[in-house]
């Protein structure tokens, strides 16, 4: 569904991507996961056209991304820090997005209801907390029944019920068959829901595959531990200049 070839993204001299060729499995749950500054909300850009390639090429279902952006309403997309217009309220939000998206119309308000969102529809997003900013990025993200979603740091900010609905409410989705790439650096929290893992440091890929698979090849136990294990080896090399 979704494939890479050879995709390359510098910033200037910084290289964020290098080279970069994998896939993501249909109907599976991948965790991207890496060090900070590895690469990878860059790879979700480059997925999502909000950025511009400097090259390779990307298929989101087999078509090749080249500046039509209509594939992204397959998508729906929980961006690390949302930012909603400051002077609408949360119902104006969600209308608007609803205004611009009019042609999808089995809508799931699973997640408005799930975290109560309604109390919340007069503040202006000015004055909501983080956590309440975040509960409607997510809502949002599963709007309008994406079959890919992307999430990047879903949990981040959210208090330990808001996050087991979250994390509820991506397993269920994940049944349906949807496709799910997320990021997260607490491991441990999403180690349960993650069926394949992508390690990237330094805009390398190091590994691409199941996570049963990166466990029993590290010798670890868990998929902290084992992830872990590949951080520290591969600051190892870098720090020897390997
Ligand atoms: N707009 C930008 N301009 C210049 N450099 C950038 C820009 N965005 C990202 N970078 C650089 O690209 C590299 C990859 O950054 P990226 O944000 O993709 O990492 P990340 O893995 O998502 O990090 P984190 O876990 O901290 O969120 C970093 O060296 C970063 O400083």
């Amino acid at each position: 569904m979704i494939k890479i070839n050879n995709l390359c993204k510098n910033y200037g001299d910084i290289i964020a991507l290098n080279s970069i060729n994998v896939s993501l499995v249909d109907e599976k749950l991948t965790y991207l996961v890496g060090p900070n500054g590895s690469g990878k909300t860059t790879l979700i850009k480059s997925i999502l056209g909000l950025i511009k390639i400097s090259s390779g090429e990307i298929f989101v279902d087999k078509l090749r991304l080249n500046g039509n952006f209509s594939y992204r309403e397959k998508i729906g997309y929980m961006p690390q820090v949302a930012s909603f217009p400051e002077n609408l309220t949360v119902e104006e939000v969600i209308e608007l997005i609803k205004n611009i998206r009019s042609s999808i119309t089995n809508l799931d308000d699973e997640l408005i209801n799930e975290f109560n969102l309604k109390k919340e529809f007069n503040k202006k997003i000015k004055a909501l907390s983080g956590g309440t900013k975040q509960k409607l990025n997510a809502a949002i993200a599963f709007l309008f029944n994406p079959k890919i979603l992307i999430l990047d740091e879903p949990t981040a900010g959210l208090d330990p019920i808001s996050s087991s609905l979250l994390k509820d409410k991506i397993l269920k989705e994940k049944s349906k068959g949807k496709t799910i790439l997320l990021t997260s650096h607490i491991i441990s929290e999403l180690e349960e829901v993650a069926e394949e893992i992508i390690f990237i440091c330094d805009g390398l890929i190091f590994f691409s595959g199941e996570k049963n698979n990166l466990i029993s090849s590290t010798g670890e136990k868990n998929l902290e531990r084992a992830i872990s294990k590949l951080m520290r080896e591969k600051s190892e090399n870098f720090s020897n200049g390997n």
